[in-house]
C-alpha cells in the first residue's frame, strides 16, 4: 500500500495509486448520516468523528491513501478568525479584510489539538494506508478572506494584490504561517503526505503569480519533510511555477492532458485529470477517459490517479469504486 508514497518520489509501482478529491463527503450515504445535525466546523473538531468520516472512503473504495477530514479555514477558525461555512455556498467571513488590523491572529499548534488527536486515531487505525494532511495555500485563503466568500473573478483580492502590495505581503506571509503550523501539527501527528491546495491561483497570470503568490506558498512548502502534493484548478499557465514553488507532486485539472503537464513541471510527479462531470457519463466514456489518463501518466515519472477537482455531491459513488478497480488493474 505505499504506492502513493513511490509515485510520489517518481519510484516503480506495482500499480497506480488512486484517491479522490472530497473522497469524504456528500456523495456516501453513510456520510450524510453521521453528520446529519453536526455543522461542517463542529464535525471538523469532534477527533471520533473525523476519524470515522476519513475511513469510510478507503473501506469503501478500496483508494490507496486517505485524506484528513477537516477544511481549509480550520486553522483560520481556531486562531480566532469569525467565520462560517454555509451549506451549499462555503466559507461565509463576517468581516472581510480590509486592513492591517484585519490581519489574523498567529495560529499556536494547542488551537489545532484536535487535529493532532484526530490524525494519531487515524494513523492506528489506517496501517499501511498512508494518510494525507493539507492546508489551504496562502492564494486561496487570501481569496476568502478579502471576498468574504466564495468569489468568480476575486476582484477585490487582486484590487488589494496591485493597489497595495506591502499589506498583500503582509497577508499572504502570515496565512502562510497559519498554513505551515497546521500541516506541522499534521505531520507530527503521523500524517505522511500533504497537500497544499491552491485552488483559485488559476485566476492568475503566470508573472502575477510569481510576483505575489509564489514567495509564499515556496515558504510553506520549502519547510515542510514529507512528500508534497501542490493543487491548483484552471492552473495550465501555472503548471512549471507550481512545481517550482517546491512540489513533488503537481495536481492537474481537467483541461491539460497529463503528458503536456508531465513536460511542463519539469521531472516532477503530477496526480489528477479526471474531469469530475465524466464520472455522470455512460460507463464506457469513464473507462476510456481511465484509460487515456492512465497512459498518458506513464510519460511522468510518478503518477498519482484523482479527479481534476473534488467529487461533486451528487456523483454515484458505485462509480467512484469501480474506476479505482479499473486503475489498480491497468
Ligand atoms: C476551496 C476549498 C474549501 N475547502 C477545501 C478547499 C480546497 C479544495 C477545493 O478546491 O475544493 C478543502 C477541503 N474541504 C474538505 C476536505 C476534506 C477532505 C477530502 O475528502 O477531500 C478538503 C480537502 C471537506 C469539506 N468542506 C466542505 C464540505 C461540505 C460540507 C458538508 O458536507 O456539509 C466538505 C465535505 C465545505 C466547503 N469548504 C469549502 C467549500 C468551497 C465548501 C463547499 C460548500 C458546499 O458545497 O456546501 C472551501
Amino acid at each position: 500500500m505505499g504506492e502513493l508514497l513511490k509515485a510520489s518520489r517518481g519510484e516503480r509501482v506495482e500499480h497506480v495509486p488512486v484517491w479522490f478529491m472530497r473522497q469524504a463527503g456528500r456523495s456516501l450515504p453513510e456520510y450524510r448520516q453521521v453528520r446529519a445535525g453536526v455543522p461542517m466546523l463542529e464535525s471538523c473538531r469532534r477527533p471520533e468523528l473525523v476519524c470515522e468520516i476519513t475511513m469510510q472512503p478507503v473501506r469503501r473504495h478500496g483508494v490507496d491513501a486517505a485524506i484528513l477530514f477537516s477544511d481549509i479555514v480550520v486553522p483560520l477558525v481556531a486562531a480566532g478568525v469569525d467565520l462560517d461555512i454555509v451549506g451549499g455556498v462555503g466559507p461565509v467571513i463576517a468581516e472581510p479584510f480590509r486592513t492591517e488590523a484585519d490581519l489574523p491572529p498567529a495560529l499556536a499548534p494547542e488551537q489545532v489539538s484536535f487535529v493532532d488527536e484526530a490524525v494519531r486515531l487515524l494513523t492506528k487505525e489506517l496501517g499501511e494506508v498512508p494518510l494525507i494532511g493539507f492546508a489551504g495555500a496562502p492564494f486561496t485563503l487570501a481569496s476568502y478572506l478579502v471576498e468574504g466568500g466564495p468569489s468568480k473573478h476575486h476582484e477585490k483580492t487582486k484590487a488589494l494584490m496591485y493597489g497595495q502590495p506591502e499589506l498583500w505581503h503582509a497577508l499572504c506571509a502570515r496565512l502562510a504561517e497559519i498554513t505551515l503550523t497546521f500541516l506541522q501539527v499534521q505531520i507530527a501527528a503521523g500524517a505522511s503526505v500533504i497537500q497544499l491546495f491552491d485552488s483559485w491561483a488559476g485566476a492568475l497570470s503566470e508573472a502575477d503569480y510569481r510576483t505575489y503568490v509564489m514567495p509564499h506558498s515556496s515558504f510553506v512548502l520549502e519547510r515542510i519533510k514529507v512528500p508534497r502534493i501542490h493543487f491548483g484548478v484552471g492552473t495550465a499557465q501555472l503548471l512549471t511555477a507550481m512545481g517550482e514553488a517546491g512540489a513533488d507532486v503537481v495536481g492537474v485539472d481537467w483541461r491539460t492532458p497529463l503528458d503536456t503537464a508531465a513536460a511542463l513541471v519539469g521531472g516532477r510527479a503530477v496526480q489528477g485529470n479526471l474531469d469530475p462531470s465524466v464520472l455522470f457519463a455512460p460507463w464506457e466514456v469513464v473507462e476510456r477517459e481511465v484509460r487515456r489518463i492512465v497512459a498518458e501518466g506513464r510519460s511522468a515519472p510518478g503518477h498519482i490517479f484523482n479527479l481534476g477537482h473534488g467529487v461533486m455531491p451528487e456523483t454515484d459513488p458505485a462509480v467512484l469504486t469501480r474506476v479505482v478497480e479499473l486503475v489498480h488493474s491497468l
